[in-house]
């Protein structure tokens, strides 16, 4: 198991890529530390997920917060050290993209946007690192940033920025924390199936545009992120540090 006697947190773990990427932690014998934004329905999710977790045999606890306070991340630290004594993975996963065009975004979802996807994310990866430091055994954090750091999106003007904010703070945070063995990475997902994009990929045409322009001929499944996080946060990764992985189904490079 890639993960056998590792704590991970992951943020946003209630449902789509996040509650994908626990299961396979868990499956890989991580603990698994499961955040959530605290609300009736993530508190509902998080437990239906530690039942599944806990039904093959795996370790989950459940940690509530606002991915957009500051503060969340020294709680999801504190309850990863009060369920099993450490912190050895740190995944940053929570994100929205309320679709909007540029003219006329208010002030208020551009705000909320980034303070969900990138300032509280900040605070977090802080929070973790500093529990690793203190550890003395290193980690790993990874940023679930995004195919959108690198390419524009219209309606996404004000989405774009936060991951790209994500990728620059893992390339930044190798360089800070490499002194004590901690690995920052990012991946950068493409288009993949989940609550995030339902209401824009209900629009058929779009959903048909975006699938054909994929090399691989489908949109992605949270499960297909999973992997790639785990690999990170794995051994397997021990000289990776800096980097960010693509993974898109080849969406970035077809150009024509
Ligand atoms: N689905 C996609 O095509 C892509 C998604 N991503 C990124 O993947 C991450 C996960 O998104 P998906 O699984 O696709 O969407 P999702 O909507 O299924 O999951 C988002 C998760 O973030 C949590 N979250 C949102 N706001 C929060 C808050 N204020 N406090 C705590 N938790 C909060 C939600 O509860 C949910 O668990 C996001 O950061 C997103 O930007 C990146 C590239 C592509
Ligand atoms: C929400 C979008 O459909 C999704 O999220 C991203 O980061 C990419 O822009 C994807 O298309």
């Amino acid at each position: 198991m890639l993960l056998a006697d590792k704590t991970v947190i992951i943020t946003g773990a209630s449902r789509g890529i996040g509650r994908a990427a626990a299961r396979e932690c868990a499956r890989q014998g991580a603990r698994v530390v499961i955040g959530h934004s605290g609300s009736g329905q993530g508190t509902e999710a998080a437990y239906s997920l530690i039942e599944e977790i806990k039904a093959f045999g795996g370790q989950a606890v459940e940690v509530g917060g606002d991915a957009a306070d500051p503060d969340t991340g020294d709680k999801l630290v504190a309850g990863a050290v009060k369920a099993f004594g450490s912190v050895d993975v740190f995944v940053n996963n929570a994100g929205i993209c309320p679709f909007h065009s540029f003219l006329d975004m208010p002030r208020e979802v551009y705000l909320k946007t980034v303070n969900t996807n990138l300032n509280g994310a900040y605070f977090a990866v802080q929070a973790a690192a500093n529990q690793m430091k203190n550890q003395g055994r290193g980690g790993a954090i990874i940023a679930v940033s995004s195919i959108s750091a690198l390419v524009g999106g219209g309606m996404q003007t004000h989405y774009t920025p936060t991951k790209a904010g994500l990728h620059s703070l893992m390339q930044s945070c190798a360089i800070a924390l490499g002194p004590y063995g901690i690995r920052c990475n990012s991946v950068l997902p493409g288009t993949i199936a989940t609550d995030i994009n339902k209401e824009d990929l209900a629009d058929e045409e779009k959903l048909a545009y975006m699938t054909s322009r994929t090399p691989l001929g489908r949109l992605g499944e949270p499960d297909d992120i999973a992997g790639p996080i785990v690999f990170l946060a794995s051994d397997m990764a021990r000289y990776v540090t800096g980097a960010s992985l693509l993974v898109d189904g080849g969406l970035y490079v077809n150009l024509q």
